[in-house]
């Protein structure tokens, strides 16, 4: 409970009718979720038009409404308060109502295309490691220190931020890590967030559906950078093409890391295999379990990261080589018999889906047969599926097509976008089965010992989304039984 007042400080207001001296109950930006008391924030989405349920939440007792457009009819018992931005606003009540929050720990920032996921789960785990209370927002799961809240977002809304902040306050967290993402930036949803530090990791092909062009994509994230603090720190990494664009207007403290540019953090890879790393940062031999060149950026952003945040050097290095991959990330295991491996991972974006066939390529010992199952989302950027299939079926030896959460949109059509991808010289590698378990039983059928299977795109999810029904579904769990029950 708090007064409309309090709950407004620092939101700009453009017209205020009634009075701001009344005590709210909550604050919801959902129409059906308005109760006795509640403010509603009015916010014009992709979809629908909040304004349109403005009426509707005054009857269900909401005390004060926030909006964009004041509307004819005012019901003179409720507070109307004229907005520029509902989404900006949202966010500062949002830090408000929760009294702060970020301020009352140190909060890091992780945007990008490729990597959040991985760089706030190793930062989170680290600094577990490390002795401290930590909490981390990201796509798999909220960490409230060691308990677990299952999320739907990447970056969630406003008020599930600062409540789960508030809550990791409320135990003492001292460092809580998360993801930002673009959709995140662009509406709002971490304005008002006090950050210590922020974390680029790379920018390629995604959400194009979303963000009309590649530079409205990049300029949005460098958002991110341009509204840090002077006392916080933006880390970014330089050898990225866009990597420098993202500090060209930044207060903070301007830091790099890279492998190929000669920048303030630098490590060099040295080993690079099936069981891990061996990088070398700052004439330190570090050994980590994380598989890959792209998983050296992610190591050095975080041990970058630590440095920064004032832990010590060595002990940092040496609790790298401690630290476990992340869930669903190049999740894999070997049959005892056949000697046949299956690697799970959320590629799901053109660079990504590079990245890991290229790094299975690199460090695969003989001639094996790499079998690769991957499929595309529904409803979401298609300008990604013919890149997607053409890098599929180009490194890779077979290629199965397959189903990756349709939604909305017929299965069928989704994958007819991919295989236009395709080139004429790979059409003979490449069979499309819709089913995903078909296409995953296939692949396990195909292979013969040593032979490499990679189930790319799902990761950690444990369901798919068909006609916008969520069934359970595990990547993970459906090879592991195919391969036992074929006794491979
Ligand atoms: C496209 C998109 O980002 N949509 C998000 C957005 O919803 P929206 O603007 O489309 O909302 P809308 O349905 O048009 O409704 C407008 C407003 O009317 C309200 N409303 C609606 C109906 C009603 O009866 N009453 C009512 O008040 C809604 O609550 C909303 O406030 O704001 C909602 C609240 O924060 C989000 O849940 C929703 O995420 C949808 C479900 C989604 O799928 N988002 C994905 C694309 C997403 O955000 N992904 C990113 C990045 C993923 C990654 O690459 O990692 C993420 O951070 O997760
Ligand atoms: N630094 C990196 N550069 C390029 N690709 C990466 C990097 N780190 C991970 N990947 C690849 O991208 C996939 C997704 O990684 P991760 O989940 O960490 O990214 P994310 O940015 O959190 O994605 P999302 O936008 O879905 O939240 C991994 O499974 C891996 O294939
Ligand atoms: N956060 C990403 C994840 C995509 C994962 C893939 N499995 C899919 O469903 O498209 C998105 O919403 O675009
Ligand atoms: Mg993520």
């Amino acid at each position: 409970m708090m007064i409309l007042k309090d709950i407004l400080y620092k939101v700009g207001l453009d017209i205020v009718i009634g009075s701001t001296d009344v005590q709210i109950n909550d604050i919801h930006f959902d129409s059906r979720a308005v109760k006795e008391n509640d403010l509603f924030v009015a916010i014009k989405g992709t979809a629908v038009d909040g304004h349109d349920y403005i009426e509707k939440a005054v009857s269900q007792g909401a005390k004060a409404v926030v909006l964009e457009v004041m509307p004819d009819y005012q019901d003179e018992n409720v507070t109307y308060i004229k907005v520029e931005n509902a989404h900006k606003a949202l966010a500062l009540m949002a830090a408000n109502f929760y009294e702060n929050p970020s301020r009352q720990l140190k909060l890091v920032g992780v945007t990008g295309t490729n990597g959040k996921t991985t760089t706030t789960s190793l930062l989170y785990q680290l600094f577990k490691k490390s002795g401290f209370k930590t909490g981390l927002i990201s796509t798999v799961e909220i960490l409230i220190d060691e308990k677990v809240v299952a999320t739907k977002h990447t970056t969630p809304d406003p008020m599930t931020i600062n409540k789960h902040l508030a809550a990791m306050v409320a135990i003492g967290v001292d460092y809580c890590f998360m993801e930002v993402s673009s959709h995140g930036i662009a509406q709002e949803r971490v304005t008002g967030l006090e950050f210590a530090g922020g974390v680029f990791t790379n920018l390629t092909h995604d959400h194009l559906d979303y963000h009309s062009t590649f530079a409205e994509y990049r300029d949005v994230k460098k958002r991110f950078f341009d509204q840090l603090p002077k006392d916080a720190f933006a880390l970014t990494n330089l050898d990225d093409k866009n990597g420098a664009v993202m500090l060209q207007n930044t207060k903070a403290k301007k830091l790099g890391y890279a492998l190929k540019t000669f920048t303030d953090y630098r490590a060099q890879i040295i080993e690079n295999q099936f069981g891990g790393l061996l990088l070398k940062i700052n004439e330190h031999e570090v050994w980590s379990k994380m598989v890959g060149e792209f998983n050296a950026y992610n190591v050095l952003a975080i041990y970058a990261c630590a440095i920064e945040l004032g832990l010590e050097e060595i002990e940092v290095l040496e609790v790298i080589s401690q630290l476990e991959g992340v869930s669903g990330r190049f999740q894999y295991f070997t049959t005892v018999e056949n000697r046949i491996t299956a690697i799970v991972d959320y590629a799901h974006t053109p660079d990504a889906l590079k990245n890991v066939l290229e790094t299975i390529n690199s460090i695969r010992t003989r001639n094996e047969t790499v079998i690769t199952v991957v499929g595309c989302g529904g409803d979401r950027d298609t300008s990604k599926r013919p890149k997607m299939a053409h890098i599929a079926a180009a490194l890779s030896d077979q290629v199965i097509f397959t189903s990756d959460n349709p939604r909305t949109e017929d299965p069928q059509l989704i994958l007819d976008d991919m295989e236009a991808g395709v080139e004429p010289q790979d059409y003979k590698k490449t069979i499309t089965i819709l089913d995903r378990s078909q296409a995953i039983k296939a692949a396990a059928k195909m292979a013969d010992k040593n032979d490499i299977i990679l189930i790319a795109g799902k990761g950690h999810e444990t369901y798919q989304e068909i006609n916008g029904v969520r069934s359970d579904f595990d990547d993970r769990k459906i090879i592991a039984d195919i391969l036992n029950k074929l006794n491979k």
